[in-house]
């Protein structure tokens, strides 16, 4: 049997050199690491739409604009993700932890100091090629 994926739309928030990560809840899956805002992508829905209402319900952003950074597929196990990466630099609004979770700008070159989700190995590799 195949595996269902689970589509996830994400958001690479960018601005001045420093991207803006939140804490994933404990009782979610990869709960307690760090991640780029974001969630899954509904039926019928595009990436770009929801990378919006994700962006808008976590940190309370507008998104005007984002750019595609790349797309991962990760098999964890207990569950199959595909993320949809992109670059948000063309947004509105103050960002934060907007459902209660902690939520932070951090400079690009301190990323290191923060864990992920092993999905995300890839995409910080990405980021720091391209904004170096
Ligand atoms: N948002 C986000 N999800 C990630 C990242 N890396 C990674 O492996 N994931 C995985 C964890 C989850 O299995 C899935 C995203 O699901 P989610 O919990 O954010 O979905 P959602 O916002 O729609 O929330 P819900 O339906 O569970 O309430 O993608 C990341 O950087 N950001
Ligand atoms: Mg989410």
């Amino acid at each position: 049997m195949t595996k269902k994926i689970v589509h996830v739309a994400v958001g690479v928030i960018y601005k001045d050199q420093q991207l803006f990560i939140c804490k994933r809840p404990d009782d979610k899956h990869q709960g307690g690491l760090w991640e780029f805002p974001g969630g899954k992508v509904e039926q019928g829905e595009s990436v770009f739409a929801a990378l919006q209402r994700e962006l808008l319900e976590e940190v309370n952003l507008t998104v005007n604009g984002s750019d595609e950074l790349m797309v991962i597929e990760h098999d964890y196990g207990d569950k199959c993700v595909r993320l949809d990466v992109h670059i948000v630099d063309n947004f509105t609004g103050e960002a934060h932890g907007a459902e209660g979770q902690q939520g932070k700008w951090v400079p690009i070159n301190e990323l290191d100091y923060y864990v992920f989700p092993a999905a995300n190995v890839e995409i910080v590799e990405k980021i720091k090629q391209r904004f170096k």
